[in-house]
């Protein structure tokens, strides 16, 4: 008898002729880079399903890992000749289980024999309830599984739900815009569960301990991305920040800047060979979320643009978040607050998104053009390489510390921690300047985005600077858990 592990495809069977041959190609392809994690596999083929040979353990999980599968069983295969073979095969790896327990067979069987699946049940039934467990169709403590199929049996007891879905890379191209946070990553995910190869963009506004902290996200992400070697595009787009800060009106900064990541987006794509972008906006989650200014966003971006989770509400997100495993990460990722404004429009009039283009035009083509693109076998070199600033982020300001509120005026008039003074991010080096660049600064902000930015630039020309850690501590609001997203109409 020997151990194996059954993968049974889904959806994916109901295709005919070559597009089902292609999708069989293509989800074995994804099952032996998966199993390459367990030290490597043996596949066999079968009409809808694949047998894998080795570590079964582990096996079981990174192939329930793989788009296209709907279930995975760890089992036990041996040939037989007659009825009584099954019988006595099935006691043998299952009598000391049932030994004093209620149990049910659940029979199967496929090709011609001289029984039925019934007769599969009763005789497995009648061999066991000799080891001391008595049958309970109706609630039974463990259920065993016989599959009968041509001339060998299978036995388990297991059977772990796959993702379903179709094989990767059987449905195109996209490149989905992570931020980091909750959303994104699951709509990237889902685009790969219908078949894209999904490759990432990510804009970058909080430095290196951000970039960091979304590249964990991604990597997360890509681990279920089997059999392609997905691209990550990373952009600097403290350029767009600025210019937006200096030529839009503050009101507008959500829709013009989201529309800036569209348009640095598309240009990826077409440098990555995407047909569409997919994000992570639900409608009416947040002000840049309504139809209006969804439609203010998309405006004439030229690349059709996929929001699988539109009509999804924020705990569904959620519940997917931590089932594919980004959740823990997305909550860690501080949320960008340079482009933070306090009453964010929803909508925008055609002149307006006119003047938006224009203002951002320059600073849009510089941050496509410097992005950089590493693919996710290189990912982990590349995070390597990026050396973050020690202790950027602290708990508590230093003594002799000057403390800076990046926050707007009426923020800093509704609150302040004691002693800090205002400036906005613009006039962040006049203020060093003027205080003397030797003493230490202390930076906080609404969300720890932009202090993390601002303390890190500071860094690289010889400032003592950190950023407060008070985003994470202080209020729930401010962080990026699922409870400050789901405020309508709130950007943070
Ligand atoms: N810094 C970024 N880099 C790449 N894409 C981004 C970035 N910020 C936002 N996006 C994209 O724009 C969408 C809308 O952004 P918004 O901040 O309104 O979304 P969100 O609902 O908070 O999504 P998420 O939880 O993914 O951040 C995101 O879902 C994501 O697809």
């Amino acid at each position: 008898m020997e151990k194996l592990v059954i993968v049974r495809f889904g959806e994916l069977t109901v295709k005919r002729g070559y597009t089902r041959l292609e999708m069989e190609r293509l989800l074995t392809r994804a099952a032996e880079e998966a199993a390459r994690e367990c030290g490597g596999a043996k596949f066999e083929k079968e009409p809808g399903r694949l047998y894998a040979r080795g570590d079964v353990e582990c096996l079981k999980k990174a192939l329930s890992r793989v788009f296209g599968v709907k279930s995975v069983s760890p089992a036990h295969a041996a040939e037989f000749t007659e009825l009584s073979d099954i019988a006595t095969h099935a006691k043998q790896i299952w009598g000391d289980l049932v030994t004093g327990r209620r149990f049910a067979v659940r029979a199967h069987r496929v090709g011609d024999h001289p029984f039925k699946s019934l007769d599969v049940a009763a005789a497995v039934g009648s061999a066991l309830a000799t080891s001391g467990g008595s049958v309970d169709l109706e609630k039974p403590e463990v259920e065993l599984y016989v599959e009968v199929r041509g001339k060998r049996a299978y036995y388990y007891t297991e059977v772990l739900e796959g993702p379903g879905g179709l094989p990767l890379g059987s449905e195109g191209k996209v490149l989905a815009l992570v931020s980091g946070g909750i959303d994104s990553p699951v709509a990237a995910w889902m685009l790969m569960r219908r078949g894209a190869h999904v490759d990432v963009f990510y804009c970058n506004l909080g430095g290196t301990l951000a970039l960091l902290h979304a590249l964990e996200v991604v990597r997360r992400l890509l681990s279920w991305s089997y059999g392609y070697n997905a691209r990550v595009v990373v952009a600097d787009c403290g350029p767009v920040a600025r210019a937006l800060r200096r030529g839009v009106k503050e009101e507008l900064w959500n829709i013009a800047f989201k529309r800036a990541l569209y348009k640095i987006g598309a240009e990826a794509a077409k440098r990555v060979k995407a047909t569409a972008l997919v994000t992570g906006e639900s409608l009416g989650q947040v002000s840049s979320q309504t139809l209006q200014a969804l439609a203010a966003v998309e405006a004439g971006i030229g690349t059709p643009v996929l929001r699988p989770l539109i009509g999804m509400d924020k705990d569904e997100i959620v519940k997917i978040a931590q089932r594919i495993g980004t959740y823990e990460a997305s909550v860690k990722m501080p949320e960008y607050c340079a482009v933070f404004s306090r009453k964010p429009r929803k909508w925008a009039r055609r002149e307006e998104i006119e003047e938006i283009d224009l203002a951002l035009h320059d600073a849009i083509a510089e941050v496509a053009n410097s992005a950089r693109m590493v693919k996710k076998r290189e990912l982990e070199e590349f995070v390597k390489s990026l050396s973050p600033p020690r202790d950027l982020e602290i708990d508590a300001p230093p003594s002799d510390a000057v403390v800076v509120d990046l926050r707007d005026e009426e923020a800093y008039r509704g609150w302040h921690l004691p002693g800090a003074i205002r400036t906005d991010v613009d006039d962040v080096l006049t203020l060093v300047d003027r205080l003397g660049r030797d003493k230490t600064y202390v930076f906080y902000c609404y969300s720890g985005g932009l202090s993390l930015d601002v303390a890190e630039s500071l860094r690289k020309i010889g400032i003592k600077a950190y950023s407060l850690r008070l985003w994470r501590t202080s209020s729930p609001n401010q962080t990026r858990d699922s409870t400050s997203q789901t405020d309508k109409y709130t950007d943070l």
